[in-house]
């Protein structure tokens, strides 16, 4: 690594620190596969994702979970040779953990193309966790529903389950859906995932640790299922400027579909829905956020953090 010093390691922490500088260094080995079109295509609303976030940040570690994937290939077939079985074709799963409005789906969506792209993993299929939120009903006869993200508002056995399935190779394992629009599960409609190479499992809650109720035997909870897993991170002031900034996007966008559960909204005057936004981030997002969501953080594989501008400035990966 001429001209730019190695990643920092110490005794107390099971993370090697890299400055964006030293983790960009790592792409020039690896030839970019995506092209202007194709980040455009991937932005989502009111970003700023631009080639060279993608370049020196997410087609390395995209190369790196491809390696993780080989690997982890290797040593199922290991143990397959060890028990005398036929090796059976395992998913690769990897969580994708962080605060509302963090990042996560334009992440996970980024990992996904890149990912597709190289050699062993062509079929990615990307799940979030709200299809397991409890529908509306049920989170009001629980009186929870402004809890809505927080981990009792999920149905986190049928997650620990379907990501079970899809694990074990059964050939179709389905999922519900969840409607930002209608703010609400929508009844009969499910995504289906057929044997993916590998599996990306976004939410916030996906790194929890699992409970251990007295009573109960089962206690897996979705992360025993992952093969890796990333946070990310950023300044709460950060965060919430996005959830913010999101918020009057939508308003413009989304929130006006008479259909939209958010549909009153739409009339706001702009301070007024700043107000708004800023006090659903406090009743609800930053709440979940430092009480569920941040103590998960040293529990990842790999952590993005990021500056105000989006762009990451430190990658820390676990070594221990
Ligand atoms: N890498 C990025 N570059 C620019 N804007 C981003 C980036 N990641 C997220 N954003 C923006 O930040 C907001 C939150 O991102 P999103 O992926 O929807 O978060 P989450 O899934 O964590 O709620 C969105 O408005 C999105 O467009
Ligand atoms: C749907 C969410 C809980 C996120 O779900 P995830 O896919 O991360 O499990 C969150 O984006 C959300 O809408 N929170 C609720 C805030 C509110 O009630 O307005």
């Amino acid at each position: 690594m001429s001209g730019v010093s190695r990643p920092t390691a110490s005794a107390e922490s099971p993370y090697l620190e890299f400055s964006r500088a030293q983790w960009a260094r790592l792409r020039d080995q690896h030839p970019m596969s995506l092209g202007l079109d194709d980040v455009r295509r991937l932005r989502g609303t009111g970003e700023r994702l631009n080639l060279a976030e993608v370049e020196e940040v997410y087609l390395p570690l995209s190369r790196l979970l491809n390696f993780y994937v080989g690997a982890t290939a290797r040593l199922h077939r290991v143990t397959s040779d060890f028990l005398g079985e036929r090796p059976e074709k395992t998913p690769f799963i990897i969580g994708v953990a962080g605060s509302v409005a963090v990042g996560k789906s334009t992440t996970a969506r980024i990992l996904r193309e890149l990912l597709a792209r190289w050699e062993g993993t062509p079929r990615v299929e990307l799940v979030t966790t709200d299809g397991f939120l409890f529908p509306n009903a049920e989170l009001e006869r629980r009186g929870i529903l402004n809890r809505k993200g927080f981990p009792e508002s999920y149905d986190r056995r049928s997650l620990v389950r379907f990501v079970s399935e899809v694990k074990s190779g059964k050939p179709e394992v389905t999922a519900p859906v969840y409607s930002h629009l209608v703010y609400d599960i929508v009844p009969g409609d499910r995504i289906v995932v057929r044997q993916p190479d590998v599996l990306i499992v976004e939410g916030l809650n996906v790194l929890q640790p699992s409970q251990a109720l007295p009573g109960r035997r089962n206690t897996l909870t979705v992360s025993d299922f992952f093969d890796f897993s990333v946070y990310v991170d950023a300044r709460e002031q950060d965060i919430r400027n996005w959830y913010v900034d999101r918020f009057l996007g939508l308003r413009r966008t989304a929130f006006a579909d008479p259909e939209s559960y958010f549909h009153r909204y739409a009339s706001l005057t702009d301070d007024q829905a700043i107000e708004r936004a800023n006090q659903i981030w406090g009743d609800i997002n930053r709440p979940n956020l430092v009480e569920n969501v941040a103590p998960t953080r040293s529990r990842a594989t790999l952590v993005l953090t990021k500056d105000a501008d989006h762009s990451v400035s430190r990658v820390s990966l676990r070594k221990l």
